[in-house]
């Protein structure tokens, strides 16, 4: 069985996500530790979470996907997010409660209007802050509901959520190696750093939009050189074996300085990719054709 490294410690959401890949799970407290496990060959997966539906992107997994060695993404899971709010049993007096920053942000209403005055305290994930409630730092711990079965917790309000519907993406990730077959109903993900010139994002955006590529994330962060200078994460719908795909992305490397492949996998959603892959394949059959001097 293939080991997966994951953001834990046990009872974090994305444990959830992993055990959808597989059972032979191996926790760690960063994400950037998830992925370095990956790079080593210490597991031959490792799960992250990439993108919340209330708070964005995740930075620590952006910035970390584009350090030290490529790893890629094979598959992509998303989890509904609720959260229960546990603490010490006997506990009368909340003062302070602690989570991940982006588990505090999808509560933030509830905390002002259940807890009004208590200090938030971010942790490295919510399990971490359920392990330090556990260990007597903080009084309240914002978790997954799974949580409450790894910890000596009671649960003080579950279902809690400013935002219904709230979800987040995961993705599985290894080293680079022959990659996930199209399956119609793709996404695929890169990361490119632009020359500073005027019109550069819209001409990359320009080289999908051509080919009827859908996008679907665009998130810049900072190459953390020069101030001002940004890396763009773009996400589109497809495989990059589709003709459009591939001729897209080869575009997009023209037009940076730096570009990385971060996968072609199915999409959590199964939702088929409206693909103009016959019109592709027909036009580079007829270019064949002309080289080869059998067509005019
Ligand atoms: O701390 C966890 O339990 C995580 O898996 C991380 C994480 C996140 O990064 O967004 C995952 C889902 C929730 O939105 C809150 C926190």
């Amino acid at each position: 069985m293939p080991r997966i490294a994951y953001f834990g410690p046990q009872g974090t959401f994305t444990e959830q996500a992993a055990l959808r890949f597989g059972s032979e799970l191996v926790p760690v407290d960063t994400i950037q530790l998830a992925i370095a496990s990956v790079r080593k060959g210490e597991t031959e997966f490792a799960c992250v979470p990439i993108e919340n539906s209330v708070e964005g992107a995740v930075p620590a997994t952006l910035d970390a996907l584009v350090r030290d060695e490529p790893v890629v993404a094979v598959a992509e899971t998303v989890l509904d997010v609720r959260f229960s709010v546990l603490v010490r049993p006997g506990t009368t007096e909340i003062k302070t409660i602690a989570s991940h920053p982006h588990a505090l942000a999808q509560v933030r209403e509830w905390i002002a209007d259940s807890l009004p005055g208590v200090t938030s305290i971010a942790t490295s994930s919510t399990a971490a802050a359920a392990a330090a409630v556990e260990r007597g730092e903080f009084d309240a711990a914002v978790t997954a509901p799974v949580a409450v079965h790894h910890y000596k917790l009671d649960e003080y309000a579950t279902d809690v959520l400013d935002v219904a519907d709230a979800r987040t993406r995961f993705l599985l990730l290894r080293r680079p190696g022959s990659l996930p077959e199209p399956t119609g109903a793709d996404r695929t993900s890169v990361v490119v750093t632009t020359p500073n010139r005027v019109g550069v994002l819209s001409e990359l955006l320009t080289e999908l939009a051509l080919r009827g590529i859908n996008l679907t994330g665009l998130e810049s962060r900072p190459t953390k050189g020069k101030l001002g200078e940004y890396r763009f994460y773009i996400d589109v719908e497809g495989h990059i074996a589709e003709p459009r795909i591939g001729d897209a992305l080869a575009a997009l490397h023209r037009h940076s300085r730096e570009i990385r492949f971060l996968g072609s996998f199915p999409k959590a959603d199964h939702e088929p990719v409206e693909a103009r892959n016959d019109e592709f394949a027909a036009a580079a059959t007829w270019v064949d054709a002309v080289r080869k001097g059998e067509r005019g």
